[in-house]
């Protein structure tokens, strides 16, 4: 008997943010909207639960008489309580600015100085995220205490209450409803001068990208998308999106089990998950040591990854645990949350060394140019890429410089005035007119006079058969020139390869000042708070071992 499709979630023109999300309330209202894992066992949240819970958090906002833009920060991890927040949130037009619960408290500090919230919520002690253990509980009680109100309210929230014993003050309310172009949310992210950048994006950006990742049609109604990333870093909001949106369920993995396989698939299992999405290194220890589990998982049929390659070897070893399993490479920066998705060939063929990230998603366009501003036609030609997109952030927080820096004029039509917004990434053409990363702009560097791209010397390592992980650093050699230097992580059972073995492997294929001067066999490499192979540490690691 063929399976009845799922009615589809109906979406109306200029939705915010919560309105996108909880579309599914009216037809699916008893579906799944969030799983989560709690003592063993799977908690469902329905699309009807969510809503009511959304609505006890908005009444619960405005009894502080906030306005339209006055910013509230979630220190939370993703939950069904953080979702209704979020949602609440955004039903009033307040932008949320989430923040990990494992953020140090300086960098809190100063998110908490650049943004200025009206209100700081942490999830009560008990939710997942929670705050510091002894703190206030969360309830559905009256907004604050009798005390003089304050620039910030800080409190807990939890179970659809606020408690805030110090309210901010009450401001005058200027502004009659939220518009399309109002701010839905604010994420800081690592800035090159040390101080956060803060991505400032519209309800009509989110949803214009969330309407092109729908179109992709990578779940229905009834689906469950286990989701990896902290509520801080944008991968979170496309996988509440892309489930939600799509009548689906979004499954939040504790960040506390995700480091260890036997848990991080003990959640898949109990959850049912149908798709699981983030990071590539979330797969990294499950393929060394539990691929067997893994092959075994009885719902997986999707897995999308974004924020970094995904190293070819394990993209392979994946594909051949799970025959059939879709896999999508998702392309793009918080500016603008993703630009594209691709399908991974299966079996990805043997000599590919680039994956593809495709094209613009639907409303998206991406254009090569050149070190001159000049588009680039010709297949096969490096350009950077430009993003012309409804979906582009509106600005960076407080820093019209740097917001200029990247939203730029149009190089094809400059007098149209539309911004386009300039990605600092490299890519070329293919034959099919996909486009095909290959590392940022300003990760060039020059060697001995030659312009390398680290990423291509990490490709040609990983194209070793003993070699599963491998990572590239430029530091500055004892002559004040650029050196690099490479950190491999050898596959199990791999013989001793020699790092003179490694060098000479890459001297095989590359002019010698491409090759690397050192390379460290390590037991792993450490990735940063997103799950991204973390640079820094590396190159904190080279310049003690020097
Ligand atoms: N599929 C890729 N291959 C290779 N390099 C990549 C890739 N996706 C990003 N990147 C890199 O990561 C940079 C963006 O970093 S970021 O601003 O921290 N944002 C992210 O990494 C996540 C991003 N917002 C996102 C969220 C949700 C879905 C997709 C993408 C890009 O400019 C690329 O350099």
């Amino acid at each position: 008997m063929p399976a009845t499709p799922a009615p589809t979630v109906t979406h109306r023109p200029d939705e915010r943010f919560d309105e996108f999300l909880l579309a599914a309330a009216a037809t699916h209202p008893d579906h799944p909207a969030v799983v989560e894992y709690a003592d063993g066992a799977e908690r469902v949240t329905t699309f009807r639960d969510l809503r009511a819970a959304a609505e006890r958090y908005a009444a619960a906002l405005d009894r502080f008489g906030l306005r339209i833009d006055d910013r509230v920060m979630i220190v939370s991890d993703t939950s069904a309580e953080a979702v209704a927040l979020v949602l609440a949130c955004s039903s009033r037009g307040l932008p949320f600015v989430p923040v990990s619960p494992e953020t140090p408290a300086e960098r809190r500090e100063t998110i908490e100085r650049l943004a200025e919230p009206a209100l700081c919520l942490t999830a009560a002690a008990g939710e997942p995220g929670g705050g510091e253990p002894g703190g206030g509980e969360a309830g559905g009680g009256e907004a604050g205490g009798g005390e003089a109100g304050t620039a910030v309210g800080h409190g807990r929230f939890g179970g659809g209450g606020i408690e805030v014993p110090r309210p901010p003050v009450r401001r005058e309310r200027l502004r009659r409803a939220v518009t399309p172009g109002d701010t839905a949310y604010i994420i800081f992210t690592s800035g090159t001068t040390g101080r956060p950048k803060g991505v400032v994006m519209s309800h009509r950006a989110v949803v214009a990208f969330y309407r092109g990742m729908l179109a992709e049609g990578f779940v229905s109604a009834g689906d469950r998308v286990a989701s990896t990333s902290p509520l801080q870093f944008d991968f979170s909001l496309l996988d509440i999106g892309m489930a939600l949106g799509g009548g689906a369920a979004v499954a939040p993995v504790p960040r506390a089990l995700l480091r260890w396989p036997t848990r991080f698939l003990k959640v898949l299992r109990a959850t049912r998950a149908t798709h699981v999405n983030g990071v590539p290194s979330i797969w990294r220890q499950t393929l060394r040591h539990l691929p067997d589990q893994l092959a075994d998982l009885p719902d997986l049929r999707g897995v999308l990854f974004c924020g970094e390659e995904f190293p070819l070897g394990e993209l392979r070893h994946l594909q051949r645990l799970r025959p059939g399993i879709r896999l999508i490479n998702c392309y793009g920066a918080t500016e603008s949350m993703a630009a594209s998705f691709a399908e991974v060939p299966d079996p990805l063929p043997e000599d590919v060394t680039h994956l593809s990230i495709g094209v613009g998603h639907l409303g998206t366009d991406i254009l090569l140019v050149d070190a001159e501003g000049t588009p680039v036609r010709e297949e096969g030609v490096v350009g950077e890429m430009y993003l012309r997109s409804p979906a582009l952030m509106t600005g960076y927080w407080a820093d019209a410089e740097a917001t200029d820096a990247v939203l730029v004029a149009d190089p094809l039509e400059p007098r149209s005035g539309q911004r386009l917004l300039r990605t600092g990434d490299l890519a070329f053409r293919d034959a099919e007119g996909t486009l095909r990363f290959c590392g940022r702009r300003d990760s060039q560097v020059q060697i001995r006079g030659n312009r390398v791209e680290p990423a291509e010397v990490q490709r040609r390592l990983l194209a070793h058969p003993e070699v599963c992980e491998a990572a590239v650093v430029v530091y500055e050699g004892p002559d004040g020139n650029a050196e690099l230097s490479a950190f491999v992580v050898l596959a199990d059972g791999a013989a001793t390869t020699a790092e003179s073995d490694l060098i000479a492997f890459c001297l095989r294929s590359m002019p010698a000042y491409m090759a690397p001067g050192v390379v460290r066999v390590v037991g792993g490499l450490p990735v940063n708070q997103h799950g991204k192979t973390d640079h820094r540490q590396l190159l904190a690691q080279l310049l003690t071992d020097a």
